[in-house]
């Protein structure tokens, strides 16, 4: 059973994860969220990439695949053992540990609105199936609320530019409350 937040978040500033398929909007509401907020973005595969702690190449999903003791470990320092302020994202949530967090947003799309997005990126129709079927399964929602409590997880559409201009409000009011010591409830 996930331990409540409250317990372990002795933090000054939340941190906050942004996560969901590809293609669903994480990078693009984690920058608005940093400038926003004044919080550091942590863009997990292009941290991974860009500090060589990538373990191979998926030929299959043309992607790389991260070496996750690397980047946990570099992560433990970012978000485990300071004082917050950080807006991760990554498109899976099951592997960072739970104290990490005190919001985790999983951001879900219409099947048809992903699928052209990630064809606008040219990726080969294999990439886009799984990528889209994930989506239909809501894959990453299951994995947020079976491995974060059930107040830290907020699932939210980002189909449309209002919707992204709501979700960055809602995530901006959670961190203001959480700045002001409410706790972000
Ligand atoms: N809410 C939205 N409304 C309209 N367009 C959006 C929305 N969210 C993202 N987009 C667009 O969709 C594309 C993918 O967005 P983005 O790169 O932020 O997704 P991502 O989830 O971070 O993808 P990846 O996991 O592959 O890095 C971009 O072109 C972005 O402008």
């Amino acid at each position: 059973m996930p331990k409540s937040k409250s317990a372990a978040t002795p933090r000054a500033r939340p941190n906050v994860l942004i996560t969901g398929t590809p293609g669903t909007g994480k990078t693009s509401l984690a920058e608005r969220v940093a400038a926003a907020c004044g919080m550091h973005h942590y863009d997990v595969s292009a941290v991974a990439k860009r500090e060589d702690m990538c373990e191979s190449f998926d030929e299959d999903l043309d992607t790389h695949v991260i070496d996750e003791d690397k980047v946990l470990d570099h992560m433990e320092e970012k978000l485990g053992a300071s004082d917050g302020g950080i807006v991760a994202d990554y498109h899976s949530c099951d592997l960072f540990p739970e104290r990490w967090y005190d919001l985790v947003v999983v951001l879900t799309c219409d099947n048809s609105i992903l699928y052209d997005r990630l064809a606008a990126r040219g990726y080969a129709e294999a990439k886009i199936t799984k990528n889209v079927e994930c989506e239909i399964f809501q894959a990453i929602a299951e994995e947020a609320r079976e491995s974060y409590a059930e107040d830290v997880v907020r699932v939210c559409a980002s189909e449309t530019i209002e919707q992204m201009e709501a979700n960055e409000a809602s995530v901006k009011a959670f961190v203001d409350a959480f700045d002001d010591g409410v706790g972000g409830a």
